[in-house]
């Protein structure tokens, strides 16, 4: 297994890039930790596969180096990066049985027979295709297909890293779930160095270790999903994680209180911000408490969410989201009180801390 750096990376697809519009991916300068668990998470268009590609080394990054455990493999195929792929589409061979698809990448390796033998059982019995194993592949359904690729992925102990590329997409929602789990099992197993690309926050939350959000070409955060809960550090991990997703509203800060409309709230410190930046305040829908307290709001619309509910309302003319439980009395003339420990301040979109 190895430790990836991605060396001050940037790849634009046309020639000549002349400004950050023009690149997928924008500056991306990091290190990952070698048996890490890394989900990349993003929109559809942000860079993921982009940057998943200059991994395995199937793109060129127009800048930059990528390194494995400090060797620079910019210039290596994925065949000498030692690496194995699971992508979306399952990529298995029909003619083969269940088996000897497998069995190919040990095979190919130069494995023993009774090593493979031993592996391939195990992974059969993991993906739970034991009974199957005789069968030539062409004869399964596309889920079964897609775990004869995660197994392939899997089988070999020896790589620098798996690569997942939503290798879920053509799974059933039932099988999705128990194949998650199983991997993330494997991981604390085996602990192989895993980067998993999705779309699906539930996904990249149960998977990984390190959450990488990704917007825009760019990375804007990296961390557990406790910290891209309760600290995001741009507006769109507050809006993209979460469920609803976090509140976001235009204020101003003076010295240390924020002015929300005609509210005031005063803080416990003086955030960092520069005359001219665009400020605003997030706050988690369930850090919200209604009441007959606070600042009044105006209720729109009350969603039943099987346990909770979320009170759609508005603050100062801005629409928010409050979650509350099923049996939480919500009065008529409704006021509202934000949880100062979960506020965040952004400026520009970006998280700020306190005035040094
Ligand atoms: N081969 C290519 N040639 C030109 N532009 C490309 C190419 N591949 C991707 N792009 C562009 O690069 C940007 C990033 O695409 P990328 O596929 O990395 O995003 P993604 O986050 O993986 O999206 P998705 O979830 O839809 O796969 C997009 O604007 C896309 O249109």
């Amino acid at each position: 297994m190895a430790r990836i750096t991605l060396d001050h990376i940037r790849h634009a697809y046309g020639p000549n890039p002349k400004s950050d519009v023009a690149y997928a991916l924008r500056e991306v300068d990091h290190e990952w930790a070698d048996g890490g668990a890394y989900a990349l998470l993003g929109p559809s268009g942000c860079g993921k596969t982009t940057l998943l590609n200059i991994i395995s080394g199937l793109l060129q990054p127009s800048h930059g180096r990528i390194l494995f455990d400090g060797n620079d493999v910019t210039n290596l195929s994925t065949q000498e990066r030692n690496i194995a792929q699971v992508f979306q589409f399952p990529v298995i061979y029909d003619t083969m049985t269940v088996y000897d698809n497998l069995a190919f990448p040990l095979r190919n390796r130069g494995i023993a027979e009774p090593d493979v033998n031993r592996r391939v059982r195990e992974m059969l019995d993991i993906i739970d295709l034991s009974d199957w194993s005789n069968r030539k592949a062409q004869r399964l359904t596309a889920d079964q297909k897609q775990k004869i690729s995660l197994g392939r992925g899997l089988v070999r102990n020896d790589v620098n890293a798996i690569l997942f590329d939503e290798p879920l997409t053509v799974i059933d929602p039932h099988m999705k779930w128990v194949l998650r789990s199983q991997l993330k099992r494997f991981h604390k197993q085996f602990g192989f160095t895993m980067v998993y690309v999705t779309h699906d926050q539930t996904e990249a939350l149960t998977f990984a270790d390190k959450v990488v959000v990704m917007y825009d070409g760019q990375i804007v955060q990296i961390g557990t999903p406790a910290e891209l809960f309760e600290r995001p550090s741009h507006t769109f991990v507050g809006y993209f994680i979460g469920s609803p997703g976090m509140n976001v509203m235009p204020a101003e800060v003076h010295g240390s209180t924020i002015t929300l409309g005609g509210e005031t709230i005063a803080l416990d410190h003086a955030p960092k911000i520069t005359a001219g930046d665009r400020v605003e305040l997030g706050i988690r829908p369930e850090f919200i408490r209604i009441g007959r307290e606070g600042m009044p709001v105006t209720i729109t619309r009350i969603e039943d969410i099987g346990r909770r509910r979320i009170v759609r309302a508005s603050l100062a003319g801005q629409p928010m989201a409050i979650v509350v439980s099923e049996d939480a009395e919500i009065p008529a003339e409704a006021r509202v009180t934000f949880d100062p420990a979960a506020l965040n301040i952004y400026a520009n979109s970006w998280r700020v801390g306190r005035e040094a």
